[in-house]
């Protein structure tokens, strides 16, 4: 593989890469390391001898890498090279029961060329390891090898229909073609820069919106493997960026742009075949409410329809909406159905109030207290843009980089929650589920102990606000029975998802860790472990050189 073609002068003939700072006082390395360039188009990783118990393994930084640091945050930065991978020294102490890797996935790279893409979810996909064991924390990262990323690589543009990026046309028959090629699916990108998901048979899948997004990686060396291919013939070309996958099950929904609606559908653990569980028709278009997620109840699939709808003729467009693929279309009102998952029967379905949410953050079935516990109610919480948009807008990545640190640019947001009766009444309920001024009226990148996924919970963990600021900056743990949150926060600092790892044999839902990856504003970046309980630190552990924000993560435990 050739290393990253990222335009720019390096103004070193030698990169310096500063042991001292990596290393604790009692494993100490007295001199700053050297390390050649490597010849161009290639990569090297040298092993440094250290006195660690493991060798530090010190990348080659290409020769063309462009030091971006003085102009930009590191989070909206392109990732300096094509891959790493080496020993993290921990300030603090990693669990010993903290055995596996934490995979983080985000869209990483953000230019070909010297042509800049626009927005954050354009960027090509970098996936990031954390591997613990004993104590010791290995990490490393590496661009996922996707047909878009490798062609816009080797044609040096962009070659697909990435979420607000298209291919440049050379004449009006080129883009004529290129519109034919849209409906077959051809055209648009398998760049899986979402998320990541470990299937029940091992499987580890990359995701983006995209089905032909759907990549197998190897979550060791994160090597791409290839395309996981769905064996069914249930066609359509998107689906949820966020299936529900458990050991048991892999559910997702594929929406219809033709006939508005929703297929819910199932993939058995060892199978590319996913069968369809039932169908939800909108109850108004002109076209679905788009479904980044969706949550489930230990029997429901809660099917939402937002105002924020997918526009046909958005997609059909070279230079985009503000709002890119989807509309705002209010008078098409908003509502959420209820499917159960075993008969694929809807059981509900209500007109709710205006919203706009990415990530639902989990759904459970509210019972009667009698001793019949008949369940009257589905609860849905998600974290809710105040039904404002503009939050898509504001992800630019122009907007990203042009914060000056005083003027508070972040739209509010809250923890929605949903009541969705099931008597049969047509209307459900949004509140806030706690006073937003808790976590700063900011609220996305949400997790929960993976054993509650479908039941009442009381904890949930995301991203808030410490104000002013322009895109979510604190790491919040929220109790919503007490409703209250906690708050960290380093000043200048972005930190990715709060992702919890429940300790084996736990029987408290907080009692485990939760792990995030900080980009600094330095320019530095380090894997963060807090306490799933007091959400104190633990430990942290700082990389060679800050990675660009990512999205979403998974836990591959060590078997
Ligand atoms: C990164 C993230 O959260 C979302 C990425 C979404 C993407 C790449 C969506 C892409 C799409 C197309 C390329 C055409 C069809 C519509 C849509 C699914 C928005
Ligand atoms: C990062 C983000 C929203 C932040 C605003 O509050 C949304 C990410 C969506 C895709 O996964
Ligand atoms: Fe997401």
């Amino acid at each position: 593989m050739d290393s990253l073609s990222l335009s720019g002068i390096c103004r070193h003939q030698f990169l310096p890469i500063t042991m001292l700072d990596f290393n604790q006082s009692n494993h100490r390395i007295e001199k700053a390391g050297f390390v050649r360039k490597p010849e161009k188009g290639g990569l090297t990783i040298t092993q440094v001898a250290s006195p660690l118990r493991r060798p530090v393994i010190v990348p080659s930084l290409d020769n063309e890498t462009v030091d971006r640091r003085d102009r930009n945050h590191v989070a909206w930065t392109s990732v300096r090279q094509e891959r790493w991978e080496g020993e993290l020294v921990v300030q603090g102490e990693i669990p010993l029961w903290l055995k596996g890797t934490y995979l983080r996935n985000g869209p990483g790279l953000w230019h070909i060329e010297d042509y800049n893409f626009r927005h954050l979810f354009d960027g090509y996909a970098t996936l990031v390891k954390l591997q613990f064991e004993n104590g010791i924390l290995i990490a490393g990262h590496r661009q996922i090898e996707s047909e878009a990323y490798k062609a816009a690589r080797k044609n040096k543009k962009v070659c697909f229909r990435e979420f607000s990026e298209v291919p440049k046309y050379e004449n009006f028959m080129a883009y004529v073609g290129d519109i034919a090629k849209l409906f077959s699916g051809a055209s648009l990108t398998d760049n899986a820069n979402t998320g990541v998901v470990k299937l029940g048979d091992g499987r580890v899948v990359c995701l983006t919106e995209t089905q032909k997004g759907s990549l197998v990686i190897d979550p060791n060396s994160l090597e791409t493997l290839g395309r996981l291919e769905y064996s069914d013939s249930l066609g359509g070309l998107i689906h949820s960026a966020h299936p529900i996958v458990t050991d048991a099950e892999f559910l997702t929904l594929l929406p219809d742009l033709v006939n508005p609606g929703y297929l819910v559908v199932r993939m058995e653990p060892g199978t590319n075949e996913r069968k369809v569980i039932g169908r939800v028709n909108c109850r108004n278009g002109p076209a679905p409410g788009w479904v980044h997620s969706f949550p489930v109840t230990e029997h429901y699939v809660v099917v939402p329809e937002m105002p924020l709808r997918y526009c046909a003729q958005n997609l059909l467009r070279a230079e985009p909406t503000p709002l890119y693929k989807f509309e705002w279309r209010p008078e098409s009102k908003a509502f959420l159905h209820v499917m159960c998952k075993a008969s694929g029967k809807i059981v509900a379905s209500v007109e709710v109030p205006l919203f706009v949410t990415f990530h639902f953050i989990n759904a459970y079935e509210e019972e009667e207290e009698d001793e019949d516990g008949r369940v009257t109610a589905i609860i849905a919480d998600c974290c809710e843009h105040n039904a404002d948009a503009t939050i898509l807008d504001q992800l630019r990545l122009q907007n990203l980089r042009s914060f000056n640190g005083k003027d508070d640019l972040l739209p509010d947001a809250r923890v929605g929650r949903f009541t969705i009766p099931l008597d049969g009444s047509p209307y459900g309920k949004l509140e806030s589920a706690l006073e937003p001024d808790e976590h700063g009226r900011g609220m996305d990148m949400c997790s929960i102990n993976p054993t509650k996924l479908g039941k009442k919970y009381r904890y949930a963990y995301a991203c808030g606000a410490q104000r002013p600021c322009h895109f979510p900056n604190t790491l919040t743990k929220l109790d919503l029975v007490k409703k209250k949150a906690k708050n960290w926060h380093e000043a200048g600092a972005v930190p990715s998802e709060p992702f919890f790892v429940a300790r084996p044999g736990a029987t408290e839902e907080d009692d485990g860790v939760v792990i995030s990856l900080i980009s600094e504003k330095n320019g530095n970046g380090y894997a963060l472990l807090l306490d799933g309980s007091t959400f104190e630190e633990i430990a942290r552990a700082k990389l060679p050189y800050g990675l660009p924000y990512g999205l979403h993560g998974c836990w591959v435990p060590k078997e």
